[in-house]
């Protein structure tokens, strides 16, 4: 049976669940937005505040409409402040089983007609799904970064989504002014399936020593028109969901041509993620990025 969503929970709250947040708001929607700590929570809103303000500052948004969509957003600290949802959309970290808790953790408080999304990025939706008590009612919602200034959202059921589910998470996604494409359930669906392993090339080609940071992200922005050069791109989607996207890839297809490179390894295991954590193929704690290669 269809429900009217109004009410939309997001866990996770860093840089896809503020973005979620910040559209869903935007459009309308009640939001509340989890994550583990309050300090996370109110960085989040200060981020989502600056990127609304940005869209102010181009024109498209009134300064009403930012502050009421700013109103819209409430921290929820507890997965008890989203009992009331009817649609919470799962943002947290690229890894399967903080995934698989967390439904566990919050299915109970969720009432019985609620709709629960991944925004995975490449995780098995039917997998995911069969650890909640709701597969009818569960879907990959796969948001694009950064979600404002993306146009698309991947729709992935999986193999227990009911039509329901689809047509209302279509109707959602609409709403949001939001363009839909279709994916199967397979691993990283069709964007990551992809743009990664390019990414994981463009880091290869770094690796064997074909180019510098510099020299890769140049041919590829100006050779290919890429908005950003693939090692930019890396550090802004993150060097860690950049890597966990590449070992779903191998390990779910078992094709050697997905094995990560050892340089993104390495840059994971040193905790330098990208933009996230100021260091990754370029170092931001200067006035402007410098590559640290
Ligand atoms: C990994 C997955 O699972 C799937 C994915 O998302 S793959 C990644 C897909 N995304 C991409 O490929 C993004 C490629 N880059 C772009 O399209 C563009 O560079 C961009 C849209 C991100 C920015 O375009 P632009 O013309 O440079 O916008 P501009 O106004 O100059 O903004 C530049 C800055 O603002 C950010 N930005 C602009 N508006 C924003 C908004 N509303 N919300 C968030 N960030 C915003 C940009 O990311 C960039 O960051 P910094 O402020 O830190 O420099
Ligand atoms: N980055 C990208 O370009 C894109 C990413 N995605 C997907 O979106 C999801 C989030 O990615 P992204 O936003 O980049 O990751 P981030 O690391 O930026 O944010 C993840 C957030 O989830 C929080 N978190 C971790 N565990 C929990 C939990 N148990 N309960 C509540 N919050 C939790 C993290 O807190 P803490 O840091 O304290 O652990 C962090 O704030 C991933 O599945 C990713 O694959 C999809 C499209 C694009």
């Amino acid at each position: 049976m269809a429900i009217a969503i109004r009410k939309v929970g997001v866990i996770g709250a860093g840089q896809m669940g503020n973005g979620i947040a910040h559209v869903c708001a935007a459009s309308g929607f009640d939001v509340r937005l989890n994550d583990l700590s309050e300090e996370r929570l109110n960085s989040a809103l200060a981020t989502i505040n600056g990127n609304l303000a940005r869209q102010v500052a181009r024109g498209q948004l009134d300064e009403a409409d930012r502050q009421a969509s700013i109103a819209r957003i409430v921290p929820a600290l507890s997965f008890n402040d989203l009992s009331e949802c009817d649609l919470v959309i799962e943002a947290a970290t690229e890894h399967e089983e903080t995934k698989r808790k967390i439904f566990s953790d919050v299915c109970p408080v969720l009432r019985p007609d609620a709709l629960l999304a991944s925004n995975t990025s490449s995780i098995s939706i039917t997998r995911l799904a069969a650890s909640t008590d709701r597969p009818e009612r569960f879907i990959g919602m796969h948001f694009m970064n950064p979600v404002p200034m993306m146009q698309l959202v991947e729709l992935i059921r999986g193999i227990a989504t009911e039509d329901t589910t689809f047509e209302q998470a279509k109707d959602f996604i609409r709403a949001l002014n939001k363009t839909i494409t279709i994916a199967e359930d397979f691993p990283a669906f069709i964007v990551n399936r992809i743009l990664l392993p390019m990414v994981n090339e463009a880091i290869y080609t770094l690796y064997e020593g074909v180019g510098s940071v510099d020299s890769i992200d140049t041919a590829m922005r100006l050779g290919a028109n890429h908005p950003m050069g693939p090692l930019q791109l890396a550090d802004f989607i993150g060097l860690d969901v950049c890597l966990s996207v590449m070992q779903v890839l191998h390990e779910g297809l078992a094709d050697s041509k997905y094995r990560p490179c050892p340089l993104l390894v390495k840059y994971v295991e040193a905790g330098w993620l990208g933009r996230k954590t100021q260091r990754g193929f370029y170092d931001y704690r200067g006035e402007k990025p410098l590559p640290t290669r």
